[in-house]
């Protein structure tokens, strides 16, 4: 197969979405906005990065990609409309294993209905996929990292450390409770579109989803918004059966570990029945974590210990310049 079958084959046969005036097919795609605002992210996956053939499927690794770029999206309150696909491919990946990656892409776009409207497509020494991904947002809400205020609920949509205890479980042969489950909150993480577009009766809700670990996006709220912000570190919730893994490894991978895809926001008191309303229509597990205290703790965030000792907690995760 070519380049140019290449791309014949991943084309939509018809699109879904009525903003588009162009998709696949010529030198750019053109849409036609309504009026809102136009919301537009980009992360990438990189093979020895992001994923190792050996603990991800090809339909794991498109997924993800779409996943990882979908939670961006509902962190700004969005609804996704478009996405774009750059990839760089090298020889060890079979036709079908590249089908596989855009069938797993497929498949969360049919979900959302998001389509595929443009791309690139290289030859490299390794897999590389780079979304861009567009969406609508309403004008007059407000879903930004510098929206929280003092005396706001901090909240977590799902349980956190459930990624990186997959990827353990995928690199480390032995027996583990709930395997699946957590293979599976690494392979096809949950970007919570419906969750987010629930919120949209609230003017203000500061989001943040967690792609690094809580405890550096906790700090990109707060450093944002000016504040600081208290997390009770025996309220930050965890599957059952995490309590399995070695104690260093739940701690960190559940402040430290990242890939959770889960949203961390901060809402006002009086606004907080109506996300509790919205999550629990949903079945999404929804917690209430802690608090915003105000700009003479500017950017910092701190731990409520278990013993009740108060800790200032680093602005540690996953990074990717850290030498
Ligand atoms: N190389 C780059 N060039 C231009 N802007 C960038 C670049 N890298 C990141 N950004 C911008 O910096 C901001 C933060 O990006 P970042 O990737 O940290 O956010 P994120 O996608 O929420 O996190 P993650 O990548 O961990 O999922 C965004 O506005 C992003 O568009
Ligand atoms: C083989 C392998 N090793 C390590 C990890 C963990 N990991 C990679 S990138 C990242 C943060 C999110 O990235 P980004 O900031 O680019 O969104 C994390 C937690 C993995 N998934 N696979
Ligand atoms: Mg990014
Ligand atoms: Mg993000
Ligand atoms: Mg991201």
């Amino acid at each position: 197969m070519d380049e140019f079958s290449f791309i014949q084959s991943i084309q939509q046969s018809y699109y879904r979405q009525p903003t588009l005036r162009k998709g696949v097919g010529d030198d750019a795609a053109i849409i036609r906005p309504s009026g809102e605002d136009i919301v537009i992210a980009k992360d990438m996956l990189v093979e020895h990065v992001h994923f190792i053939k050996s603990a991800m499927k090809p339909y794991h690794i498109g997924y993800k990609a779409l996943a990882a770029n979908l939670s961006d999206i509902a962190a700004m309150g969005a609804t996704p409309a478009y996405y774009l696909v750059a990839i760089s491919i090298s020889n060890d990946w079979s036709n079908e294993e590249l089908a596989e990656i855009y069938n797993g892409m497929k498949s969360l776009a049919d979900r959302y209905k998001v389509d595929l409207i443009g791309g690139d497509t290289v030859s490299g020494t390794e897999l590389v996929i780079s979304i861009t991904v567009i969406g609508y947002a309403n004008r007059n809400i407000s879903r930004l990292r510098s929206a929280a205020k003092e005396g706001d609920v901090v909240f977590v949509t799902g349980t956190l450390g459930d990624s990186q205890a997959g990827l353990h479980i995928l690199q480390n042969a032995g027996t583990y409770k709930e395997e699946e489950y957590f293979k599976r909150r690494h392979q096809l993480p949950s970007p919570r579109v419906e969750f987010s577009l629930g919120l949209q009766q609230i003017n203000r809700v500061a989001l943040n989803d967690i792609s690094d670990g809580i405890a550096s996006e906790a700090h990109e709220l707060a450093e944002s918004s000016k504040v600081g912000m208290v997390l009770i570190e025996d309220k930050i919730p965890v599957h059952p059966a995490y309590a399995q893994f070695d104690s260093n490894l739940q701690y960190n991978w559940k402040l430290f570990g990242g890939e959770d895809f889960e949203l961390l926001g901060t809402v006002s008191r009086s606004d907080w029945e109506l996300v509790k309303q919205r999550a629990q229509q949903l079945s999404l597990r929804l917690t209430e974590i802690g608090y915003i205290t105000n700009e003479k703790d500017a950017g910092k965030v701190f731990l409520q210990q278990e013993n009740g000792k108060i800790i200032q907690l680093e602005k540690k995760g996953y990074n990717h310049l850290s030498r």
